[in-house]
């Protein structure tokens, strides 16, 4: 098939990259010259493990190709994504004006039948408004061009986006009538995913509904962890031995210094905004946010009490992203880490595989270090704020060695601590302090 992929972000380079390697030719346009400059050479601007690689070998084999027209991407392509960015707006609200301005191309170019994917997350009613759009395009250019609308939202975790799209867990399909169906159903012919049809407005629900109700999980288990640690309970084993529970599941009950990203805080607020805008106040999905936005402060507070007055302390940060296996800081906890010790005039230094660069611009005035040693040498107190494996299994006997005080506050409940805690370390989580 002759697929056109429009936004070359973490979406739409997975999604491209994902259908090439399903056989498929795949054109990515990109508004961003810089950016197809760079992926024409095989170059990813951002790190997602496996991606570039594999993205090199499409290019060679001719399976994938760059531009940033819209026009030209359209000549050829019969199934068209639309995989642009939807951050949110001062309100809360989706901003969909790249969504908006990208349907009003399609309706300005398109010249024959074309199957529009929306895989961008969306409010429910916006593949109805693309609709209007792309039909209004084509009455001021006096044409009737047939074409279908189709949401197909994406459910892939970035440090995992390439697995994710090859093998997802389901694929949701919200069309509108048999021929999309039909066409859907051969593009997705080699996967081996289950497939769910729906009408528009329920598939861009899902996206919505799943995003959200993991958050909420995760904001649950939070504050959960915040009574265990008055009441002495771990909640590691509380979070073990509900996850045993079928009904409940094991995953997204990691109690935690909170989530970040670009997707669950963006999303909730974009839902609580078309709640609100429904009449329909979405009371847990509030408490979930609020959970969330004070869950730094309650760690930090955690760490203040623990170390006293934080003026001229030497604190080092393990780990920068929001989540390990990936270069993205977006909605990152760091953020709200070093800002906290900036105002409590600690002294910082900082550690992350991938993540510095983008730190450094927004808190130039820390330290960073090349290696993990070199950001806890001298230190008074590490904070481990991401649980990538290199800083999980570093040499923790040797370490001691090397701070000033053997501290540390495990902001991801990643750590082992019985051994820590057997080296002499002090050692605080989350919702598992009282256990030491
Ligand atoms: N990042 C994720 O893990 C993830 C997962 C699932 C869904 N989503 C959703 O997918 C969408 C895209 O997310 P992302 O993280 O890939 O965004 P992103 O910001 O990384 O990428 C969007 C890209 O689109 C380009 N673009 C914008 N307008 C354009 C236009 N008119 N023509 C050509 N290119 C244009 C931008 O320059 C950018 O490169 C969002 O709605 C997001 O919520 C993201
Ligand atoms: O038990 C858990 C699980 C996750 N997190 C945090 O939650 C955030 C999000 O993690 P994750 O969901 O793994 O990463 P994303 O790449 O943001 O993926 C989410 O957001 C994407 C964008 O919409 C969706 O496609 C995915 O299905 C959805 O999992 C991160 O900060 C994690 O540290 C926890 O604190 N505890």
């Amino acid at each position: 098939m002759n697929i056109a992929v429009i936004g070359a972000g973490y979406v739409g380079m997975t999604t491209s990259v994902a259908f090439a390697a399903y056989g498929h030719h795949v054109v990515v346009v990109e508004h961003n010259e810089e950016k197809v400059k760079l992926l024409s050479q095989g170059y990813l601007p951002f790190y997602e493990a496996g991606m570039e690689d594999m993205m090199k070998q499409q290019l060679k084999l001719g399976q994938l190709s760059f531009t940033t027209s819209i026009r030209k991407s359209l000549k050829q392509a019969e199934y068209v994504f639309i995989t642009v960015g939807t951050p949110s707006l001062p309100s809360g609200e989706a901003d969909l004006s790249f969504v908006e301005q990208v349907a009003q191309s399609i309706g300005t170019f398109i010249d024959d039948y074309k199957i529009i994917i929306m895989k961008s997350t969306v409010p429910v009613g916006t593949g109805k408004k693309v609709q209007e759009i792309i039909f209004s395009q084509l009455q001021k250019r006096n044409v009737d061009i047939p074409f279908d609308l189709v949401s197909n939202p994406e459910f892939l975790r970035e440090g995992r986006a390439l697995k994710d799209a090859l093998q997802p867990d389901r694929i949701i399909l919200g069309c509108e009538n048999d021929r999309a169906k039909m066409k859907m159903n051969s593009l997705y012919n080699d996967f081996q995913s289950k497939i769910l049809f729906t009408a528009l407005n329920d598939a861009e629900m899902i996206k919505y509904a799943s995003n959200t109700f993991l958050a909420t999980k995760i904001s649950f288990v939070n504050e959960l962890a915040r009574l265990c640690e008055n009441l002495n309970v771990d909640i590691t084993n509380v979070a073990k031995g509900m996850g045993l529970d079928k009904r409940i599941g094991p995953d997204f009950l990691q109690a935690g210094i909170g989530f970040g990203g670009s997707c669950f805080p963006k999303d909730i607020k974009a839902l609580l905004a078309f709640s609100a805008a429904n009449h329909v106040p979405f009371q847990i999905l509030q408490a979930v946010q609020s959970v969330n936005d004070s869950q730094v402060e309650w760690f930090m507070t955690n760490v203040a009490n623990t170390l006293g007055d934080l003026t001229n302390k030497h604190i080092a940060i393990l780990g920068l992203t929001f989540k390990p296996e990936t270069d993205d800081i977006r909605e990152a906890s760091s953020l709200r880490v070093i800002e906290y010790l900036i105002q409590n005039h600690a002294i910082v230094s900082a550690y992350d595989p991938k993540g510095i660069d983008q730190i450094k611009r927004i808190f130039p005035m820390i330290n960073y270090a090349q290696t993990p040693i070199g950001a806890i040498e001298g230190a008074d107190a590490i904070i481990l704020v991401t649980e990538w494996k290199e800083l999980i299994h570093l040499d923790w006997e040797a370490i001691k060695l090397k701070v000033n005080k053997p501290v540390i506050f495990d902001g991801r409940n990643a750590l082992d601590r019985n051994r820590l805690v057997d080296l002499g370390y002090t050692y605080i989580g989350v919702g598992v302090k009282g256990n030491i």
